[in-house]
C-alpha cells in the first residue's frame, strides 16, 4: 500500500460512556505517532466528547457515524458538521449501509452530507457496497459504480475525502468476499474516481465487513486496500490492535 493505511473503528450503537472512554483510552496508549497506520474511532454521538477527552494528545483521530446535510436548523435529532469539528472530529462516516437501510438514504443524501463534511474541514468516510442479491445477480461493479458516481462529490480537489467499501452481505456476518472480489471492485471504484478528482491515487478507499485479526493481513494487502473500516472486531482493543498492526 503506498498511501498511509487508515484503520478506522465503527463503534456503531454500542459501549456506553464508561467503556467507549475506557477503549479510547486504551487505543491511546497503545499507538504510537510514528505508526505504520493511522487509526480513528467513530464513538456513538454522545460519546464523542468524553472519547476525545481519552485520546487528547495523542495519535488517534476521532470521527462521527453520521452528519446532517444542514449546517444548523430545525433538523431535531440529528447533528451537523460545525458541531463535530468543534468537539474535535476529524472524519464523519457518511452513507453507511445501515443508514441508506434505517433511514432511506439515498446517493443524492449521502453526497450532500459529504459536501456539508468537507466544507468545514471534516473528512467524510463515504461507504458504498452492494446487497447479497444484487452480488448474486452479477451488479456489484455497477451499483458500486452507480453509488460512487452519485455519493461523492464531484470536482474534488485534493484528497481530503474516505470511500469504504463495505459489502452489506460482509457485514456482522464473518463472511468476506475473496480477495481477487475486493481487488475488483477496489480498481473499479479507483477508476470511479479518477472521473471526480485529479487526485484519485491520492484517496484511501477503505475495506470493510468482518475485518478482524485472522483475516486483516490478508485484506490490507490486496492492491487499492488503503484501511479498513471495522465494526465488531473495533469495540475490543486487543482486536482492533491487531487489525492495525496487520497493515
Ligand atoms: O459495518 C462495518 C463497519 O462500518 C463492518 O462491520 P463488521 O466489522 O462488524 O462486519
Amino acid at each position: 500500500m503506498a498511501l498511509r493505511p487508515l484503520i478506522a473503528g465503527n463503534w456503531k450503537m454500542n459501549l456506553d460512556r464508561e467503556t467507549a472512554a475506557g477503549l479510547a483510552r486504551e487505543l491511546a496508549g497503545a499507538v504510537a505517532a510514528a505508526a505504520a497506520f493511522e487509526m480513528a474511532v467513530c464513538p456513538p454521538a454522545p460519546y464523542l466528547i468524553p472519547v476525545a477527552d481519552a485520546i487528547a494528545g495523542s495519535p488517534v483521530g476521532l470521527g462521527a457515524q453520521d452528519c446532517h446535510a444542514a449546517a444548523n436548523g430545525a433538523h431535531t435529532g440529528d447533528v451537523a458538521a460545525p458541531m463535530l469539528t468543534d468537539v474535535g472530529c476529524t472524519y464523519v462516516i457518511v452513507g453507511h449501509s445501515e443508514r441508506r437501510a434505517d433511514h432511506g438514504e439515498t446517493d443524492a443524501v449521502v453526497r450532500a452530507k459529504a459536501e456539508a463534511a468537507r466544507s468545514v474541514g471534516l473528512v467524510p468516510i463515504v461507504c458504498v457496497g452492494e446487497t447479497e442479491a444484487q452480488r448474486d445477480a452479477g451488479e456489484t461493479l455497477d451499483v458500486v459504480g452507480r453509488q460512487v458516481a452519485g455519493s461523492i462529490p464531484d470536482g474534488l480537489d485534493g484528497t481530503t475525502l474516505v470511500v469504504a467499501y463495505e459489502p452489506v452481505w460482509a457485514i456482522g456476518t464473518g463472511r468476506t468476499p475473496t480477495v481477487d472480489d475486493v481487488a475488483a471492485v477496489h480498481a473499479h471504484i479507483r477508476a470511479a474516481l479518477a472521473r471526480k478528482s485529479a487526485d484519485a491515487a491520492g484517496i484511501r478507499i477503505l475495506y470493510g465487513g468482518s475485518v478482524k485479526p485472522s483475516n486483516a493481513s490478508e485484506l490490507l494487502a490486496v492492491a487499492n486496500v488503503d484501511g479498513a473500516l471495522v465494526g465488531g472486531a473495533s469495540l475490543k482493543a486487543a482486536d482492533f490492535l491487531a487489525i492495525a498492526r496487520a497493515v
